[in-house]
């Protein structure tokens, strides 16, 4: 007797060979016409449609679908299976849908059905739409065999509970060196935060691991889609924390068919448009600083000149500043051309305060230098003597010259520059507001200044100079506005982002507990909720985490506990079981066979990628050097590095925020290294949470406070 699973498998086999002619008859069909070259627009708009289709197909082609849901929508005589899919596949010429975009409103029942028995609904155009789910099938469809039909809900089965063994199967799977798209098995909290409204600005805590980078991604392009009269993709911006990471993210996007976003780092996108009038001080000296061991630690605390200049408080300071300026910036003195002729201050004033009130302060002075100039010009009309007009009209020019002299025009660079003079306060600034500088920002800004250097700390308040200056253009307005890794941003960064992005649309993500850059960034997401206006902003939590097993999420939950008196949050593991985390102690004599040995095994087992994290730059590159040395091909990931290539890296703790491996070895793990302090339990919490299957700790002498006392059967020790 034929089985429930090869009676699924059978009907899934017939319902793809049908799914797979149409789409060949339909792809013939398209394939024939030819291309459209011609110069009429309605063709021109035909011709793209007929493009779009060809491009659907071709990926419809290969994996059509890898879900189904039967839904019996209330009113309806009997439930129909609905096939969810990356792109919408429908039937010519009946528009019957034969595959649903992942993207559209009732694949999200797919997402957001988690179990029982009752009624469900979704939100369709014309409203909300009720019915019951009767199966939940995943289907996994490759190179167009197909390989597994898991059913994780079926209404007449045993189970009312939407089991997770289709989930357990994809996070097994080892990773190449990039994210993947996650469509096949989104989860219901994280669709929640893909499918949330537009015009609000999303903050989501998550825990390492549980799809924060991932679930961002998904979410543009179910912008685009959803909103596509109002959005563009080349109005919507990531921001992420380096340009390595920016490689290791770049494939989910095209995956999901979505091009032409903007991707850069905060720091990138200011320089640019800041005309590269500086450069940015290198950032392995600040690390360098800031990641300190032992005795040599910087204290970090609101003074740090991140914390300071990112701060709101600034902004305000800066608002005074600017204001003291446009206070004084027009001479105050009558402009007289040449004999007789004479504008006097108040009106100059006057075309500055009032007729010119909205312009910015550069483009004001301009308008009015340019006033003065058509006004000299009618003058010179009624003179008619061709010698004296002549004579004056030179005498004007200089004297007009001299005058906008007076009236110091500024870059944000020069502006900035002047406010860190250490020798003297601006002319126009306030004896009172100069006080208020700390003079230690003071030097260290005026010394990096005068290389024409900054730190990424005076990115924002350049910018902020820069809208003050010139405005912010349509161009420069984005539509939407992904922060990745927002807990390193400042509160400064956000309220000046918030002035380039329209509708306060901002998806901003991050986690607390990974906060490594304190020097910088944020303690908590109500720094930036104050931002917005009330109502616009909604919060959300991810607290399961999918990268890593539960020995390994056990594991660096504790690490937490042990530096962090009250941790923000702990992470969820999946049910996913793997080996224990190891704990070894290793002499320096033998740490580079070991390391070698180590890696080999991992490799020839559960890991194509393999991570050793070490907590300086210095000591990545002598661990490099050696395994090197010993025919290992090992990749280096240093400050600045633009690709990741996969592999066995070797990579300083702090640089590999954001990425994965399937084997982590975190070396040094001693309390020199990771002190029982809030600042190092982060960063190793950021170690350990890179690893997907197998996690070791190794240490030479006296091992962290961070891992000595931990015990369970999640953890061994050699
Ligand atoms: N629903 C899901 N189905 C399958 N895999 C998932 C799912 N959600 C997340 N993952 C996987 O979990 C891993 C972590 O995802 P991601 O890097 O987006 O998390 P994150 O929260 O940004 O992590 P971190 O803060 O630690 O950098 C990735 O391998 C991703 O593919």
């Amino acid at each position: 007797m034929e089985t429930s699973v090869q009676t699924a498998y059978k009907e899934e086999m017939q319902r793809l060979e049908e799914t797979f002619s149409e789409i060949d008859r339909q792809l013939t069909v398209l394939r024939d016409i030819p291309p459209y070259t011609g110069t009429d627009h309605t063709e021109q708009v035909l011709d793209s449609i007929r493009e779009t289709r060809r491009h659907n197909l071709a990926v419809a082609q290969v994996e059509p679908y890898f879900g189904r849901l039967d839904f019996h929508e209330t009113g309806q005589k009997e439930p129909s299976p609905l096939y969810i899919g990356k792109v919408g596949v429908e039937k010519d010429p009946s528009l019957e849908l034969m595959v649903i975009d992942w993207r559209a409103p009732v694949a999200s029942l797919f997402y957001s059905y988690t179990g029982g028995t009752s009624p469900v609904e979704y939100d369709s155009p014309d409203g909300l739409v009720e019915g019951l789910v009767y199966l939940k099938r995943n289907l996994v469809i490759r190179k167009q065999i197909l390989q597994r039909v898991v059913d994780t809900f079926n209404r007449e089965g045993d189970s009312m509970a939407v089991t997770d063994e289709f989930l357990l199967y994809r996070l097994g799977e080892n990773k190449d060196n990039k994210l993947r798209d996650i469509v096949s098995t989104i989860q219901s909290e994280q669709d929640a935060i893909i499918r949330a409204v537009k015009n609000s600005a999303l903050i989501i805590q998550g825990v390492a691991g549980s799809g924060k980078t991932t679930v961002a991604l998904h979410r543009l392009a179910y912008l685009l889609y959803q909103y596509r009269d109002q959005v563009k993709a080349e109005r919507m911006i990531i921001f992420a924390p380096n340009r390595m990471f920016l490689d290791y993210i770049s494939g989910v996007l095209p995956e999901l068919g979505v091009g032409h976003i903007q991707q850069t780092t905060f720091s990138d996108w200011a320089l640019d448009l800041l005309d590269n009038e500086m450069k940015l001080a290198d950032p392995a000296e600040r690390l360098r600083f800031w990641f300190q061991t032992g005795s040599s630690r910087p204290h970090m605390d609101d003074n740090a000149p991140g914390r300071w200049k990112g701060s709101i408080r600034f902004m305000h300071w800066l608002d005074q500043a600017l204001e003291q300026y446009e206070a004084t910036a027009v001479p105050q003195a009558d402009f007289s051309p040449w004999d007789g002729a004479k504008l006097s201050k108040q009106t100059i004033q006057q075309w500055h305060d009032v007729e010119n009130k909205h312009e910015p302060l550069m483009k004001r002075r301009e308008r009015v230098i340019a006033r003065i100039k058509r006004w000299m010009e009618m003058e010179l009309d009624k003179v008619w003597e061709v010698h004296l007009k002549k004579d004056y009209k030179k005498k004007g020019s200089a004297k007009l010259r001299d005058y906008s002299k007076l009236w110091t025009g500024y870059t944000p660079f020069s502006f900035y520059k002047e406010l860190f003079k250490s020798a003297s306060r601006p002319s126009f600034l306030s004896e009172q507001l100069y006080s208020e500088l700390p003079g230690e920002l003071i030097a260290s800004t005026e010394a990096y200044m005068k290389k024409k250097l900054v730190q990424p700390e005076d990115m924002a308040p350049l910018l902020y100079i820069r809208s003050k200056f010139h405005g912010i253009h349509g161009d420069l307005t984005f539509d939407h506005t992904v922060i990745d890794e927002a807990q390193d941003f400042s509160p400064f960064q956000i309220a000046l982002l918030s002035q380039h992005t329209r509708n306060q649309s901002f998806t901003i993500l991050g986690d607390l507990s990974q906060g490594i850059h304190d020097y910088q960034g944020i303690r908590n997401w109500k720094e930036f909720t104050d931002l917005f206006e009330d109502g616009k902003t909604a919060y959300f939590q991810l607290n399961r985490s999918y990268r890593s097993t539960m020995e390994i999420i056990y594991f660096a939950n504790e690490v937490l506990k042990n530096g962090i008196k009250e941790p923000a949050t702990l992470a969820v593991p999946v049910f996913r079981s793997g080996d224990p985390v190891q704990i070894v102690q290793m002499n320096e004599a033998e740490l580079i066979s070991s390391l070698k040995a180590a890696i080999e095994q991992l490799q020839s087992g559960v890991a194509s990628t393999v991570a050793v994290l070490a907590r300086t730059e210095a000591r990545c590159e002598a661990l490099y050097k050696q395994l090197s040395v010993h025919g290992m091909q090992v990749n280096l990931i240093a400050a600045g590095q633009q690709h990741y290539k996969g592999g066995i890296s070797i990579v300083p703790s702090f640089m590999a925020k954001g990425l994965e491996f399937d084997a982590v070895i975190v070396a040094d793990v001693d309390a020199n290294n990771y002190a029982a302090t809030e600042q190092d339990a982060k960063l190793l919490y950021v170690g350990c949470t890179r690893a997907l299957h197998s996690l070791q700790l190794w240490y030479e002498n006296t091992p962290s406070p961070l891992i000595a006392s931990i015990e369970g059967d999640f953890v061994s020790r050699k």
